[in-house]
């Protein structure tokens, strides 16, 4: 029986950790505060928010929420990023993804001071990223790193293979787990002999976007399964891009859905906007 990778309980064990580091940056009179932006009302990207709102209000730190309209025009919400930009008691700004389709995603988000980009979005942020230099690092591939820290998982000189190759996933996901001393291979859509590749995998990390797509065809006995997808079935009940019940058998390790890289995400964010009052 594998080992479940507990998200939630790491997740907590983070923020308490923010909680008091907070608590004391608070006595030097240092204090910090998320502005998050949402346009339009998707019912899934809601849930997001308000947990982030949630997280900033445990861990100590403001938090504003702007709500705008589903038909917001590009330059309102450019002319919105700017004022917060110029606004001293805003330190990290966030943009909710996706966003509607009129408006230019690469565009928004580099219109996002780089000092206050706690997503780590910022073609600046992923720059410091890949040279290894200081900058915010992307928040669910930072919380990967620190589920499989905490779980005790040796990364170096390991076999990790990621699927999917996202700016927000993918992509960072890699480059953090080379500084981990792992060797890494990156599959996408159009990778072939994928179920091979992936039976190679030493530590498999999924990020595809298809509920249960990864069966135990595509899992190497004793590997260590990381789970980014999130979908939301049917009756309200949540999966992952990893068919978790014909998986879990033959892993070492594996993280559930909901419960597992999801809350670490809200954690990363949290450390992210705290690092600003470092
Ligand atoms: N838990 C969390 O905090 C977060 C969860 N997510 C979830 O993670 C999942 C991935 O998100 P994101 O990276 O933004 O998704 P994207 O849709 O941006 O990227 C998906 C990637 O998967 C690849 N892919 C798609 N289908 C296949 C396939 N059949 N075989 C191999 N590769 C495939 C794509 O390849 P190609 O490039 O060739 O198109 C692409 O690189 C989603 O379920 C999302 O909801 C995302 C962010 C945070
Ligand atoms: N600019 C931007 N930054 C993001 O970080 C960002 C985004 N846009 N768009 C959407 C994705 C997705 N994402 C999640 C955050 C928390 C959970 C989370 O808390 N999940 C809980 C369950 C939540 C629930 O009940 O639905 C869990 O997995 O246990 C999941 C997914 C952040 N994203
Ligand atoms: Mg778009």
């Amino acid at each position: 029986m594998a080992k479940l990778v507990d998200g939630k309980r790491i997740s907590q064990e983070i923020k308490d950790e923010l909680k008091a580091e907070v608590a004391d940056l608070a006595q030097q009179g240092k204090t910090a505060s998320l502005a998050v932006i949402q346009v339009g009302g998707d019912p899934a990207s809601s849930v997001y928010v308000r947990n982030k709102k949630n997280a900033c209000a445990y861990i100590g730190i403001g938090s504003e929420s702007y709500e705008l309209p589903e038909e917001t025009t590009e330059e309102e919400l450019l002319a919105l990023i700017q004022e917060l930009n110029q606004k001293e008691e805003v330190h990290g700004i966030l943009v909710q993804l996706p966003l509607p389709a009129h408006i230019d995603e690469e565009k928004v988000i580099l219109a996002i001071d780089p000092s206050k980009d706690v997503d780590g979005f910022h073609p600046q942020s992923a720059g410091a990223l890949m040279i290894g230099s200081k900058g915010f690092l992307p928040c669910t591939p930072a919380g990967v790193i620190q589920l499989l820290k905490r779980s005790g998982v040796e990364m170096e000189g390991k076999n990790c293979v990621i699927v999917g190759r996202s700016n927000i996933v993918g992509k960072p996901m890699a480059m953090l787990m080379l500084r981990e001393n792992a060797t890494v291979t990156v599959a996408h859509s159009r990778t072939k002999n994928l179920k091979e590749l992936c039976k190679q995998a030493d530590i498999l990390i999924v990020a595809i976007g298809k509920p249960k797509f990864i069966t135990e065809e595509y899992v190497k006995e004793g590997a260590v399964v990381i789970d980014v997808g999130i979908h939301r079935l049917e009756g309200k009940k949540l999966c992952g891009d990893v068919d978790f019940d014909v998986v879990e058998p033959l892993a070492s390790a594996i993280t559930p859905v909901p419960g597992g890289v999801g809350p670490m995400t809200i954690a990363m964010l949290m450390n992210n906007c705290v690092e600003t009052m470092r």
